[in-house]
């Protein structure tokens, strides 16, 4: 996304060449974010006016949130070129941009900005009219169910002969009082560079994501075509699992949830499962490939939130200890249950909320030092605990910059952060570039210590950099 990046950093003559060459002024990324966004969010009107020129598309929707260019301009943040942002507005009503277009919540451009002259341009009245928002928010109560009564879906992973069939016969034929229901995908054959999710996105939360966002994400049109039909029948059920065959990312699933209006408004992410084969799943982790070629009994162990550690029956007490031992050096956070058969209390896996602001583990374990010994793969664990606060800006800054320079490598983040000037307690959770985070409604534990604690796991990791950085977000 050569293209993307010359619009974000503002590089004329970079771009000048790609249009020469021939390039698309309107190419889009995976998640349909294109040049005119990027320099839009950026505040860079040079930048906007040579892709305008060249005949880019001013109307495109990103797929991510349905925002338009000028829905990027309009917005306010700390980002880039406030003044330039301003002036992208205006260059883009002048160059025909329609703002009447609402995103997927329903919003215009307007909504995001309180600038009068922005608003003017853009044909609102200068001070937001009494039910502006509040229609809008109407609208999208009604819609988006509170994240504690939207029903928690549960993607199940895991290798060839597992246990996933076993596991999914057993929750529907035991008698545990519980209404579930499974959608069967067969996965294959999705992009395993696919990229990712995060469930639900309420007012108080925020998502960091690359401006250029991910080149490869997906929405499956096979599971949204699923979920609409469990949504219109009239049943409650208390959990949906997925079982996600041959699949070494789950994003593309998760991803669903987050772009898909329909799917997200009922339905969120709870956690990802994975069943690992205690006899066998050594040797498919020692399991030596080509460079660049996914080893996805490694990827799935490393997505997931909790790992059903099955056949126990089949190996010894030393088996038993090595295997845990290989799960823990590529994810140091996911809970182990041990199973036979497949067989665990519900309870500990449906409903869970691992990608929940609102019930999120806070308290998980993180590794305190980074581990030495990264699995063959170059898959592994990386905490980081802090004693101290972080400015809030220096974080987002060192996050979107990781983000950006390693979103496909980094298939999991979890962490807790406290930042200077606020006695919240922050939580994020995330798969790949897209992080769902925010305070926490209930706060710190009583006697809990105030302390940032942040987990990464992914390929080839550089965990002095992570330490480092991080460190440098102090105040
Ligand atoms: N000994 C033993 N066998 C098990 C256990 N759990 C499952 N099996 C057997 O392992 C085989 C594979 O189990 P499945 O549930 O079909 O595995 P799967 O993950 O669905 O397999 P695929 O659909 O091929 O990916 C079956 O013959 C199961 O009866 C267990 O805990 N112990």
């Amino acid at each position: 996304m050569e293209l993307l990046s010359a619009c974000q950093r503002g590089d004329e003559e970079t771009l000048r060449k790609l249009l020469q060459e021939g390039k698309d002024p309107s190419e889009a990324n995976g998640v349909g974010q294109t040049g005119l966004h990027v320099a839009a969010l950026w505040g860079r009107p040079a930048i906007l006016d040579m892709l305008i020129k060249a005949g880019a598309n001013l109307n495109a929707a990103n797929s991510f949130s349905g925002a338009t260019p000028l829905h990027c301009a309009a917005q306010e943040n700390e980002r880039g070129d406030g003044r330039g942002r301003i002036e992208c507005v205006l260059k883009l009503i002048a160059a025909g941009a329609d703002p009447s277009i609402r995103d997927m919540r329903g919003r215009k451009p307007a909504f995001y900005s309180r600038n009068a002259d922005v608003r003017a341009a853009l044909g609102a009245p200068p001070e937001p009219e009494e039910d502006e928002e509040e229609d809008e928010e109407e609208e999208d109560d009604e819609e988006f169910l509170p994240d504690s009564e939207k029903t928690p879906v549960t993607i199940v992973t895991g290798f060839l002969g597992a246990g996933k069939t076993t596991l999914i016969n057993y929750i529907l034929h035991e008698r545990h009082g519980k209404k579930i229901a499974v959608v069967e995908n067969e996965f294959g054959a999705v992009d395993i560079d696919s990229s990712l999710v995060t469930a639900n996105l309420q007012a108080k939360e925020d998502v960091i994501s690359m401006d250029n966002g991910c080149v490869c994400c997906t929405v499956r049109g096979d599971l949204v075509k699923a979920f609409k039909s469990l949504a219109e029948r009239n049943e409650k059920y208390d959990a949906v699992i997925i079982e996600t065959t041959g699949m070494a990312d789950p994003a593309p699933v998760a991803f669903t949830f987050n772009t898909q209006r329909e799917v997200g408004a009922k339905f969120r992410i709870d956690a990802i499962l994975c069943l690992v084969d205690a006899k066998h799943i050594q040797q498919h982790l020692d399991d030596v490939r080509e460079a660049g070629v996914i080893n996805e009994a490694v990827n799935q162990i490393a997505f997931a939130d909790k790992i059903l550690l099955n056949k126990i029956d089949l190996v010894s007490q030393e088996e038993k200890s090595t295997v845990r031992r290989s799960i823990k050096s590529i994810n140091a956070t996911a809970q182990i249950i041990e199973t036979e058969r497949s067989r665990a209390n519900l309870d500990l896996l449906l409903g869970i909320g691992s990608f929940s602001l609102e019930s999120h583990d806070h308290d998980g374990p993180t590794p305190k030092k980074p581990k030495r010994s990264a699995h063959l793969s170059g898959v592994s664990s990386v905490g980081v605990e802090i004693d101290g606060e972080l400015d809030e800006q220096k974080f987002n800054i060192f996050m979107t910059k990781l983000l950006q320079e390693k979103a496909r490598d980094l298939y999991r983040s979890k962490g807790v952060l406290k930042f200077h000037g606020s006695d919240d307690k922050f939580v994020f959770h995330g798969v790949h570039e897209q992080i769902a985070f925010g305070p926490v409604e209930d706060g710190w534990n009583e006697g809990e210590k105030k302390k940032v604690k942040v987990v990464f796991i992914g390929r080839n990791l550089d965990k002095e950099a992570l330490h480092k950085g991080l460190e440098a977000c102090k105040v």
